[in-house]
């Protein structure tokens, strides 16, 4: 099987230039594709993955399978998603559209199923779509993690990081954490400007794999002779790869080695976008320094993020909403203005 990809590549531009790292080849330590991998998370903080070996087939057919569910489920009526909403934090459950900051000033035009990979397991709180498709939900969700861990154990020996101190520790299997399966969905431009677009973050957990196959992602990549300054790019959709981001959580594991890159989505102006995330998150009681240089419990990393998320965009503390990663410096906060989007007579909710 061959997964699609779709849009016109000419309406979006410049276009970031990532490395491709074969995984298969990730997994034999291939010095040259390691080189690769260790290169684009201490530069962009971004990589294509190319998942095209015939082991990784069976995880396509079923990433294929359960788009399709969920996208059918995503056109059901608000009151049946509404049934397994819960708060933002949570790692499991319904967000639905608005309740965060869009990337216009308004709220933000997405909405999304999250599936946690410790409830996956335990067969706990599936919304029916997904209990009558669970053979194929399940062993999707496992095969994530296998390869999404795969690349934490790689990257760990390459940073030299073995024994005591790899990063294989703060990530246990036998414990609970915020690793999940996110199954999201952008609605069109609202010409309006009320509903928006998924605002620029950083992601807050360790490494996160993306499926995405239509435009609408963009990273702000580093541009100038040494990378000093940086401009709104889009990450081309490609077939049989997989985009994987470094987060934040790795970023302060490995003593800022990696880029915690940050990244928003623009809505297609008449299309609906669909695409699908795996969440590659560290054990919940992992302790790690924080911008400031504080030891701190990384669900109070999670709480400050999100509710930072859910503010409404004048009162959002910015540096903070990208990881407290780039205080000064990059005057990055804005960003250049990469093929941004109109939005006439916006509303200011
Ligand atoms: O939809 C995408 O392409 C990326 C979504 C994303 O950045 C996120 O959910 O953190
Ligand atoms: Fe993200």
């Amino acid at each position: 099987m061959t997964a699609s990809v779709s849009g016109s590549p000419h309406a979006f531009k410049p276009v970031a230039k990532l490395n491709v790292v074969a995984f298969s080849k990730v997994l034999d330590r291939d010095p040259e594709q390691m080189n690769s991998l260790m290169t684009a998370i201490q530069t962009v903080g971004f990589f294509y993955l190319d998942i095209s070996d015939k082991y990784s087939e069976s995880m396509l057919n079923n990433l294929e399978e359960c788009s399709s569910v969920m996208k059918s489920w995503f056109s059901e009526p608000d009151a049946v998603k509404n049934e397994y909403k819960t708060v933002s934090m949570a790692s499991h459950g319904y967000k639905p559209i608005g309740s965060q900051a869009g990337t216009h000033g308004g709220r933000d035009g997405w909405e999304v199923l999250k599936t946690g990979t410790l409830e996956m397991a335990s067969r706990w709180g599936l919304i029916p779509a997904v209990e009558n498709h669970y053979e194929t939900f399940s062993t999707f969700q496992r095969q994530c993690d296998y390869v999404s861990r795969m690349l934490l154990d790689r990257i760990s020996h390459a940073l030299g990081l073995g024994a005591e101190s790899s990063l294989n520790r703060t990530h246990r299997g036998d414990c609970p954490s915020k690793s999940a399966v996110a199954y999201l969905h952008y609605i069109p431009m609202d010409p309006t400007g009320g509903n928006v677009g998924h605002n620029m973050h950083t992601d807050y957990g360790t490494l996160t794999l993306v499926f995405a196959p239509q435009w609408g992602l963009q990273v702000l990549y580093p541009i100038g002779p040494r990378g000093e300054d940086r401009e709104w790019q889009w990450v081309e959709p490609r077939p049989n790869c997989a985009i994987v981001n470094v987060a934040d959580v790795l970023h302060f594991l490995t003593g800022r080695r990696v880029i915690s890159a940050v990244h928003r989505v623009l809505p297609l102006p008449d299309q609906h976008r669909y695409s699908v995330t795996y969440f590659l998150r560290p054990s919940d009681d992992t302790l790690m320094p924080d911008a400031e240089g504080n030891l701190i419990n990384v669900m109070e990393w999670y709480t400050k993020k999100n509710n930072n998320y859910e503010a409404p965009a004048h009162t959002q503390d910015k540096s903070f909403l990208i990881g407290g990663l780039y205080k000064d410096g990059f005057g990055i906060i804005e960003g250049k203005g990469a093929n941004e989007i109109n939005v006439t007579n916006r509303t200011n909710r």
